[in-house]
């Protein structure tokens, strides 16, 4: 099968995730191959758009036989880097925080949230569902400790531009930034950030126009 390339479309690359994780249900579930339409109905992803998707991969089903499902996994896991594991680390334990340690990637055994920050914690440091917690003096010490390269942000919009400018300092890649700020960082790091409120705006308007090649 094909290597990824640069040229894969954004939108088809946001969909490796999803991809991945229901091709791991299925192999799991002890299938061999699967057919586009098969993917199509569990991801409600419609068929011609999985199809294409795949073409962008290097991935040819073939007729009545589909893809393999072994074949299509391994492909992901590389494109995903999802052979390395990746420990990332979480700032502010508050709601969101808090969802996001207990959940910490279930499906994913390769990602997960390793050491959080919050000022409640007392400078000994305690635990959230087996995860260390620190107070945020320890931020540096810790994540430089750790090796980590990929934070979450979950902290009050007044301190997220001030934590994320001491993340620079450290030499952290990307951050995941959950509050509403637009973050400045140098071209060195990447932010994604992650507004529900755009994503259901975004969600309301695809419905209301039918668009259906975007389902991400
Ligand atoms: N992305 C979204 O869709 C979405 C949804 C809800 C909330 N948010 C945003 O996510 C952030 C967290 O939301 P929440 O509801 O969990 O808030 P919260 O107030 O429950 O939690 C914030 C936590 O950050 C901690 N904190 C404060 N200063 C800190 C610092 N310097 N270092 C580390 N931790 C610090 C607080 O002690 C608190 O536990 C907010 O910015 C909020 O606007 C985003």
């Amino acid at each position: 099968m094909a290597e990824v390339t640069s040229k894969i479309p954004q939108a088809t690359s946001k969909r490796l995730p999803l991809y991945y994780r229901f091709l791991q249900n299925f192999a799991n579930a002890g299938k061999k191959r699967i057919s586009s339409s098969e993917l199509s109905e569990a991801m409600k992803i419609d068929a011609a758009t999985i199809r294409r998707d795949f073409s962008h991969f290097g991935a040819l089903g073939r007729k009545g036989y589909g893809y393999d499902v072994m074949d299509l996994l391994h492909f992901f896991r590389q494109a995903l880097d999802q052979d390395e594991e990746t420990d990332v680390a979480l700032i502010g334990v508050g709601s969101l925080g808090n969802a996001f340690l207990k959940y910490n990637f279930q499906k994913n055994h390769n990602t997960r949230i390793v050491v959080a920050f919050d000022p409640k914690a007392p400078e000994t440091g305690t635990t959230v569902s087996n995860i260390p917690v620190f107070h945020p003096d320890l931020i540096e010490e810790k994540i430089m400790e750790m090796g980590i390269d990929i934070v979450i942000l979950t902290v009050p919009a007044r301190v997220a531009q001030e934590i994320a400018d001491r993340l620079e300092k450290i030499g952290v890649k990307g951050i995941l930034n959950f509050t509403p700020v637009r973050l400045s960082v140098p071209d060195s790091m990447r932010v994604h950030t992650i507004d529900l409120s755009i994503e259901l705006q975004a969600l309301i308007y695809f419905i209301k126009n039918d668009v259906k090649d975007s389902q991400l």
